[in-house]
């Protein structure tokens, strides 16, 4: 990835793109996904190429707007040279102190280089590592905060469909009511591997309450069960087996503090999202670590585009030493996206797709 190239153009356009249903979370209810499709030209040599990105900061998941990102881009220089794309935090530091600006840049950049080698992004990053890349990730269904009947309704079409994983978003609904949806769906599938996502809902209390009602039911990871300003006193009381079970999610922004979380070596997992960390690159030193530290990866988006997560698919690609099943499964929720074809996911396999850099180019014209 050391190719040097020179940044000739750096251009966005803003879209809106329809969700099937309002996304609902326990802290924030989206109806439509606004973002930036960027694209970066490059020259390398006599090479002239074109990359994609996508910018897309969750409101209420981060400080910075899409409106913060444009003021930025459109402040940024271009035609600046680069000896490597990890050269970004140097070349455009005003773009790299925003998270989702800087994955957007990074990843058009990456995507560019990609296209020059002729290779997947997958591989890109793969054979920094000596690596060859995945075909195929492993993937989870999310399944939103509905009623114990509908999330049993959704579990079991999920499974019928070969997912192993399913992640049900609780803390929305009153905790019995979230015990039970819980407790329905190991009933109705009793192999299928149940994660947790409470969007850090739950008071302390009540996250212990949750936790010691669920060994029996054998759920794999609960993710950001408290608030970031409660996590890291909860990890520390729990008992050694919960600890193992907890994810930080929320509680990974900023990045610094993801790290802080795995070298502690109190959490048994980590839920990474390439769009709130500032990129593939960095998600990949924070990969590089929780390997290291044995923490278990699960790599999510933030509801992004095809784009977007056709980029975090190629990172967890890039990574056949880490497991998921990955947060990639919602390009369900998107009525119009940004790629033709939807996302081929077959048995919890999410298929890459071939061909250079993302593996698809966004149509510029009418995005
Ligand atoms: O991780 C997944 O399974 C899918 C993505 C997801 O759950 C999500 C999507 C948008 C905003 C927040 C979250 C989350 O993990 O909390
Ligand atoms: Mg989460």
């Amino acid at each position: 990835m050391n190719t040097p190239f020179h940044l000739q153009k750096l251009e966005y356009r803003e879209v809106d793109l329809e969700l099937t249903k309002p996304l609902v979370t326990s802290s924030a209810r989206y109806e439509t996904r606004s973002l930036l499709l960027v694209r970066a030209q490059i020259r390398a040599g006599e090479h002239l190429v074109e990359g994609f990105g996508e910018v897309s900061p969750l409101p209420g998941w981060s400080d910075e707007t899409l409106a913060n990102c444009i003021e930025t881009l459109d402040a940024a220089p271009t035609d600046v040279e680069f000896d490597a794309v990890r050269a970004l935090d140097e070349v455009l530091p005003t773009v790299a102190e925003l998270p989702s600006l800087r994955f957007g840049v990074e990843l058009a950049l990456l995507d560019a280089l990609a296209r020059l080698r002729e290779t997947p992004i997958c591989r890109l990053l793969a054979s920094e590592r000596g690596r060859m890349p995945l075909a195929s990730v492993s993937v989870q269904a999310t399944i939103g905060a509905k009623g114990p009947d509908e999330t049993v309704a959704a579990a079991r079409a999920a499974a019928d469909e070969g997912f192993n994983c399913v992640k049900l978003k609780v803390g929305a609904l009153p905790i019995a009511t979230d015990i039970a949806r819980i407790a329905r769906v190991r009933e109705a599938c009793p192999t299928l591997m149940i994660r947790l996502d409470a969007n850090g809902a739950w008071t302390p209390q009540q996250a212990r309450e949750v936790l010691e009602g669920l060994w029996k039911l054998n759920i794999d990871i609960v993710e950001q069960p408290v608030a970031p300003e409660h996590f890291d006193t909860f990890v520390d009381e729990a008992d050694a087996l919960t600890a193992a079970c907890i994810a930080p999610d929320e509680s990974c922004v900023p990045a610094a503090h993801a790290h802080e979380l795995i070298d502690a070596g109190k959490i048994g997992a980590v839920v990474l999202k390439p769009q709130a960390l500032g990129g593939l690159l960095p998600t990949s030193t924070l990969i590089d670590d929780a390997l290291r530290k044995g923490v278990r990866v699960v790599l999510s988006t933030l509801l992004e585009s095809a784009v977007g997560r056709s980029a975090v698919a190629h990172l967890a690609a890039a990574y056949p030493d880490v497991l998921g099943p990955h947060g990639l499964a919602t390009g369900g929720w998107f009525a119009s996206d940004l790629a033709e074809a939807p996302d081929s996911i077959l048995d919890g396999s999410l298929r890459l797709r071939h061909g250079s850099g993302l593996g698809f180019e966004p149509d510029w014209r009418s995005a």
